[in-house]
This record gives C-alpha cells, sequence and structure tokens, in this order.
C-alpha cells in the first residue's frame, strides 16, 4: 500500500486545515499536482496561499487533513531533495550575507551531507546558475544583487536539487523582464522534463500560456480548480482583491463575486 506509484501526484493534500494565531487560515483544502503539470494557485491578499504552500513543505503544521507525496504518507516521505522551494524573496534574500554560489549550493545541502560538495553537486550548481543566467555573478555578494536577480537566485538554489516537485511563492512579485523570462524558462524546462511545478501567483500574467490548471483560494477554501482563468479572469473570479501597485487598475475587482 505504501509502494509509491509513478503515476501518483506529486503531491496531493487532501481536507487541509490549519490555523495561525488561533484563527483558521486553510479550511479543508484539496489539491493535487500531477507530475509534467504546471499549477497556478490564486487568490486574494490572506486567502492562505502562502500557508498552503508552506504547509507541504513543512514550514506550518496542518491541523487535519493528510498530505502524500509522489504516493507516498507525508509522515513515512524520506526523498526531501526531490522537492525544490522558492519562498517569497523578501523573507528570504535580505541581508543575506552569503556570495550567489553559496546560496545556489545550499539547496544540495541535506542532512546527511551537510557541508560535503561533491563533483555532482559542483554540476547541479553550475547547471542551475547556467539557468538562471547567473553563473557570471556566482562570486558576487546576493545583496548586492537587484530583486529580480534575488528571485533567480533562489530559484536556482531549489533547481541545484533537481526537483520533482517545484513549488514557489510568488516568484514575479517585483521582477524585471529578464527575470520573467527566466522564469517562463524554467517553468517550460521543467514540465518538457516531466516535473510538477505549483507556483503561488498574484496573477498569471505573461505566465498565463504554461499553466495548465488553476486553483483559486477564498477565505481558505478552494473556490476553483479548472482551467485557468482567461485574461483578466482571475479579476472576475469570487473574492479577489487583490492589492495591486497601481490602484486605478482595481476600482472595481473587489465588488465582483
Ligand atoms: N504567523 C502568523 N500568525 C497569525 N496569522 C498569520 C500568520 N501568517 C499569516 N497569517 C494570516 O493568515 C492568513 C493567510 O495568510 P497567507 O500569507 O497564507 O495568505 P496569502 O493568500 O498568501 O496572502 P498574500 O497574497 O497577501 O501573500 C492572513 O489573514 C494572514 O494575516
Amino acid at each position: 500500500m505504501n509502494t509509491p506509484h509513478a503515476d501518483a501526484p506529486a503531491v496531493r493534500l487532501t481536507g487541509g486545515t490549519a490555523a495561525l494565531g488561533g484563527r483558521a487560515v486553510l479550511r479543508g483544502v484539496d489539491l493535487a499536482v500531477a507530475p509534467g503539470e504546471v499549477v497556478a494557485l490564486l487568490g486574494a491578499n490572506g486567502s492562505g496561499k502562502s500557508t498552503l504552500v508552506r504547509s507541504l513543505v513543512g514550514l506550518v503544521p496542518l491541523s487535519g487533513g493528510r498530505i502524500d507525496l509522489f504516493g507516498t504518507p507525508y509522515g513515512k516521505f524520506k526523498d526531501w531533495s526531490r522537492i525544490g522551494y522558492v519562498p517569497q524573496r523578501t523573507t528570504a534574500a535580505a541581508g543575506v550575507p552569503a556570495n550567489v554560489r553559496e546560496v545556489v549550493a545550499s539547496g544540495r545541502l541535506t542532512r546527511r551531507h551537510m557541508f560535503h560538495l561533491g563533483r555532482d553537486d559542483r554540476t547541479a550548481v553550475d547547471d542551475a546558475l547556467d539557468a538562471v543566467g547567473m553563473r557570471d555573478r556566482a562570486g558576487d555578494g546576493v545583496a548586492d544583487l537587484s530583486g529580480g536577480q534575488q528571485q533567480r537566485v533562489l530559484i536556482a538554489r531549489a533547481l541545484a536539487r533537481r526537483p520533482d516537485l517545484l513549488i514557489m511563492d510568488e516568484p514575479m512579485a517585483g521582477v524585471d523582464l529578464a527575470s520573467q523570462e527566466v522564469l517562463a524558462d524554467t517553468l517550460r524546462r521543467q514540465k518538457e522534463q516531466g516535473r510538477a511545478v505549483l507556483l503561488v501567483l498574484h496573477e498569471l500574467g505573461p505566465l498565463e500560456p504554461l499553466i495548465d490548471r488553476a486553483v483559486v483560494l477564498r477565505d481558505g477554501c478552494v473556490c476553483h480548480d479548472g482551467p485557468p482563468p482567461q485574461a483578466l479572469g482571475q479579476h472576475a473570479l469570487p473574492g479577489h482583491d487583490h492589492v495591486h501597485p497601481h490602484a486605478d487598475d482595481h476600482t472595481t475587482s473587489g465588488l465582483l463575486t
């Protein structure tokens, strides 16, 4: 029964509940991402998107429900190197006193092999730096990079694990056009290689053609799980009241239900 099936979802959450500060933040969430699938997690500010992805990587404990990773129940899952996680940049890169290569190499560390990186590790780090176009900046301090470049470094750190499941929390937030293209390329390659991607997004934007399915959270519950909303469609989904940088853009969006 515990034998992982090749066709099992990379991740499946069933009936997930979580509370933060005594308040229910996830209220019975079902979500699955299959190998080769790119799924966008959308929803208004505070709907629970970050909490959901953080629960999948063990940063927020669930109070109820069940997670299976590659067909294995969460408690029995050991192969964490198969999962790459890109946290929100604001919480991860600010003031990190490390250079680009060190941050990317940290993606190869495991509990068993701390600080001992072999040739395969070094190749994986170089490949990841190449994938995000940052190899020529490998010796530079992360704090000296632009926001988009820092985001690329965090993506490279996750890619260095050669993950079968890549989870990213708002990878498009505040990044320049070149970095958006790097991200789109990354998604395309992950997909071609049959790997699964789950990404939290404010809106689909230029990634729209790469998204297979959208899951929309509202108040800790899934209110849509299906085809990605068409252009501007996320504004029409229930509960969309996301804060946009241009206030003029969303004068009516919060009113639509
Ligand atoms: N550590 C915490 N303690 C208490 N409440 C929290 C904590 N972290 C988040 N919350 C609350 O949980 C709810 C969901 O937050 P979460 O960050 O998951 O939402 P989100 O959909 O990712 O929002 P955003 O788009 O603004 O990032 C919010 O109401 C938030 O204020």
